[in-house]
């Protein structure tokens, strides 16, 4: 009976009704019973996630949220259970050292595979547990005391991409000049990173080209994870699917990324050389790998290898392409603000003649080096310099979409009653527990509260004349480097970078702009890559 009934129901117009109506009730749901009603935002955006799928394809998701902010406040709703945070204050609440708010479901889409099994990173595990305990295992390795033993290693790197400058282009007339500026700073911070973690240049720099496809290959990642990460299910259906999974695991098929073949291949190579008993004293020259080895000889059951192998790949994916774009963002900001190039220009020029690496005259060898590198421990506190850093950081920020984290179970308040002329505005905002919340550096940067007058403009100044107070606050707000636990654990490693490069290729060329009317192109998928930066360089003097 009940049979005939449910068989007699089952007719297709029937069926397409229940699906109608199915979807019509869950998209109801999505806009009227997760909580967020009363948070503003676009119409579309609370019934589905693939609004915002829709906004981070187009490639200007950075754009799309500031414009979004102006119009609606500090808190929008960028999703059925998603909210974009514009105000600095917020970022204590989400990213405090307490940990409370962990990251969302948009970070495992990042992990790259090995064997079929997918690379749990410090960048992309959402356990903060294991997050923890691999953090502090490794965090000596990019402390501030451990830069001075990987200058050696970055200064190399300098020194062949300067020479490659000279080779290819420098005072060169025509198109021959024509350098592409923006493609070399991103050859250099591969190499770089490459060189730190593993005492190896894939060769970048030295051959001018994308070695191995790594480039292409973390670009295409990249494409894929930022529009995958708005509706992470997806992930389980294409990269992730478990048939993929089980036919990789097996070698039926083989979906390992060259940027983990390289660091694979690098890792063989070193466990193949190590000496069967441990050398009295640790090798002068420690890279990131040496480093993780330790930590796995400390604790091989937790750092066992595949988790070294993670550790590598994490600072391939996560410091190459952030280092470069914020170098592009510091040599294009000095190119089209003359003024301050030619205040920094003057400050390096100022310097006094021992910062520079002179250390190997005292020996007279034929190591001698007539076109020394500045050293950190010289550059490091530069007014101007550091404040151009910053305002590059500021106004370009790699990253760019809201770093995403879930509001703990109990909900939390955002905001707070702000007094103006006008009186108190109540300006708080409930936001129930297992909702996506996040900041973008993008929008916080542009607080005028905090940053003060013009944010939009490019002007270090405003890290000089602030006083020290309006400074610590800049400082705590400056949220391109993330913040709390997950905050980047390779800042120090990348403004060695930044203070290196930056005074070594301006204490030796003068640049210009290939053609002043043309403006770099920008395409946001996650980092915010900028194209067509293209320059001439005219050899300044030799030191
Ligand atoms: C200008 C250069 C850089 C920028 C702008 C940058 C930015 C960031 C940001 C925003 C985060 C936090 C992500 C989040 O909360 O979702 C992060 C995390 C991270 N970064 Fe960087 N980064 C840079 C350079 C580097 C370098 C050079 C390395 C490696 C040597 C590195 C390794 C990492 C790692 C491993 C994490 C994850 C940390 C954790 O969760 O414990 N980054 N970075």
């Amino acid at each position: 009976m009940i049979w005939d009934y449910i068989f007699g129901f089952a007719s297709f117009p029937n069926l397409s009704a229940l699906l109608v109506l199915s979807l019509a009730g869950w998209l109801l749901f999505n806009k009227y019973g997760r909580g967020l009603s009363h948070i503003k935002g676009p119409a579309v955006a609370g019934y589905t996630d693939l609004w915002r799928l829709w906004i981070v394809w187009q490639r200007r998701p950075e754009v799309a949220l500031i414009a979004l902010h102006k119009k609606y406040g500090r808190v929008v709703r960028i999703g059925p259970s998603a909210v974009s945070v514009s105000n600095p204050a917020a970022i204590k609440v989400i990213y405090g050292v307490k940990g409370r708010f962990v990251k969302s479901d948009f970070y495992p889409v990042q992990q790259t595979l090995a064997n079929g099994r997918p690379l749990h990173s410090l960048f992309n595990t959402t356990d903060e547990k294991y997050h923890g305990k691999l953090r502090r295992g490794v965090a000596n390795a990019y402390a501030m005391s451990t830069l001075v033993q990987f200058e050696p290693l970055v200064d190399s790197t300098i020194k062949a991409f300067l020479q490659q400058m000279d080779e290819r282009y420098a005072d060169k007339q025509g198109p021959e000049g024509v350098c592409d500026f923006g493609a070399w700073l991103q050859f250099f911070a591969f190499d770089v990173i490459d060189e730190l973690t593993f005492s190896k240049r894939l060769g970048f720099v030295d051959e001018g080209r994308d070695v191995d496809g790594i480039i292409g290959d973390l670009e295409w990642l990249l494409d894929y994870v930022s529009v995958v990460g708005q509706l992470p299910i997806i992930d389980r259906f294409l990269l992730k699917n478990p048939l993929r999974l089980l036919l990789n695991r097996f070698g039926m098929l083989n979906s390992t990324s060259p940027v983990v073949a390289f660091a694979r291949k690098r890792m063989g190579e070193r466990q193949a050389k190590q000496p069967q008993t441990k050398p009295a004293t640790p090798p002068p020259r420690r890279d990131f790998l040496s480093r993780f080895l330790e930590a796995h000889e400390r604790d091989p059951d937790f750092f066992h290898h595949q988790r070294v192998l993670a550790l590598t790949v994490a600072n391939m994916f996560a410091g190459s392409d952030t280092t470069a774009i914020t170098l592009r963002a510091i040599f294009y900001f000095l190119l089209r603000n003359p003024e301050s190039m030619v205040k920094l220009v003057a400050e390096l020029d100022g310097m006094e003649e021992d910062a520079h690496d002179q250390s190997h005259t005292q020996d007279p060898n034929p190591n001698y080096d007539p076109d020394p590198l500045v050293k950190w421990d010289n550059v490091r506190d530069l007014p101007y310099l550091t404040a151009v850093i910053k305002e590059a950081l500021r106004c370009h920020p790699a990253a760019g979409l809201p770093l995403e984290r879930v509001a703990p179970a109990g909900g939390i308040t955002i905001g707070a009653v702000e007094r103006d002329r006008d009186g108190d505005r109540d300006v708080r905002h409930w936001i129930p527990g297992g909702t996506i919340i996040g900041c973008s550096a993008w929008t916080v940067h542009l607080d005028e509260g905090v940053f003060g007058a013009c944010p939009e403009q490019f002007r270090p100044e405003r890290w000089i004349e602030a006083s020290t107070e309006q400074q610590r606050e800049m400082s705590s707000c400056l949220f391109s480097f993330g913040s709390g636990t997950r905050s980047c654990i390779g800042k120090n490693i990348s403004l060695l970078e930044m203070y290196k490069l930056v005074p070594a290729v301006l204490g030796k060329y003068e640049i210009v702009l290939a053609d002043k009317r043309a403006d770099w192109k920008i395409h946001n998928a996650w980092f915010v890559k900028q194209s067509g930066f293209k320059v001439r360089l005219r050899t300044r003097r030799q030191k």
